[in-house]
């Protein structure tokens, strides 16, 4: 179910001509090969494919979010060098889904969370549809200390908050996180950002609601951050010690991110949400974050992997 990352997939340009200041992403990355004991991290990111699309499917979606990391990495493999000198990058491979065996996958990808985790190592997920954050979150569970607090912030039209009964899929992932931590007699505390009324029915709002979940609503940023948003971000953020980040394409509006499930007319625009983001990753207590959604048979001349990509750039430059 895994493959470690060959240089191929990282192909991108290079400028022979202008030496170090002519470097890009695909000349500085190194890859882990995560099937075997990794050398100790000490903060290095990690690129970690999972191509899954399997929740998609039990959701009644538009699969090929398995095809994904492919093209967000090929998106990033050409990116400019302006990253600070101790910021190292690794490609860390592919977690697969062979056969349908979703709730197998989502067990493989959270080891790989977890050992990165553990290793000193900033996991980012390139899904796969949204049950990636289920796998995701099982790694990084894994490595919470007891009585940490972790906050889960959802940037998403939706809030993925569905029943997993008959079984889980890519509308579930957050309705799971919250039953475990139940069980283990922890809090769940969520922040879902760029909410569509029309998108989510009553009976999600309620389920919501009876969590305790916050949420912004996408029109909120329909004119830019007020100080309202970013003081409901920042509360968010002090009533949590650790933060996973799970950033789902389609909270985009559909110009930007046509490649997506469930294409979002009137979404969120990018340089709106970027602001919360830097809030985000100012913080310090982001140890994990991933990007899902992406379907590149719906996308149109790569935009919506690119938008990935970029949004991952500027994550990863203010990963402190
Ligand atoms: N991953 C979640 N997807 C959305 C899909 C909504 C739709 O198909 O319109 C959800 O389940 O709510
Ligand atoms: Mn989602
Ligand atoms: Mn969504």
């Amino acid at each position: 179910m895994y493959k470690p990352a060959d240089k191929d997939a990282w192909k991108g340009r290079i400028d022979t001509q202008d030496g170090e200041l002519g470097l890009r992403w695909n000349q500085l990355i190194q890859l882990l090969d995560l099937s075997r004991d990794v050398p100790a991290g000490s903060g290095g990111i990690v690129f970690l494919g999972f191509c899954c699309d399997e929740g998609v499917r039990r959701n009644q979606g538009r699969v090929g979010a398995a095809k994904a990391p492919a093209e967000i990495r090929k998106a990033m493999a050409s990116f400019a060098d302006h990253l600070p000198e101790e910021v190292h990058l690794y490609g860390g491979g592919d977690v697969f889904c062979p056969n349908q065996k979703m709730e197998e996958a989502q067990v493989q990808l959270g080891r790989k969370v977890e050992l990165l985790l553990k290793k000193g190592y900033k996991p980012v997920v390139m899904g796969g549809g949204h049950e990636t954050a289920y796998g995701h979150f099982l790694g990084i569970h894994k490595t919470m200390q007891e009585g940490e607090r972790l906050g889960i912030i959802n940037v998403d039209a939706h809030f993925d908050l569905r029943t997993d009964k008959p079984q889980p899929s890519s509308g579930s992932p957050f309705l799971q996180m919250a039953q475990e931590l139940q069980q283990k007699g922890q809090e769940f505390h969520y922040l879902c950002v760029g909410i569509q009324e029309y998108g989510n029915t009553r009976k999600l709002f309620q389920t919501a609601k009876e969590l305790g979940a916050s949420y912004i609503p996408a029109q909120d940023l329909d004119s830019g951050v007020s100080t309202a948003v970013l003081k409901k971000v920042q509360q968010f953020l002090q009533g949590v010690d650790k933060v996973y980040l799970s950033i789902d394409l389609d909270a985009f509006a559909a110009a930007y991110a046509p490649g997506v499930s469930a294409p979002t007319a009137m979404g969120l625009v990018p340089h709106t949400v970027l602001p919360v983001l830097r809030e985000i990753m100012a913080s310090g207590k982001v140890v994990s974050l991933d990007v899902v959604e992406l379907n590149p048979l719906f996308d149109l001349d790569s935009r919506t992997a690119r938008l990935a990509a970029t949004l991952l750039y500027h994550l990863v430059q203010r990963w402190v």
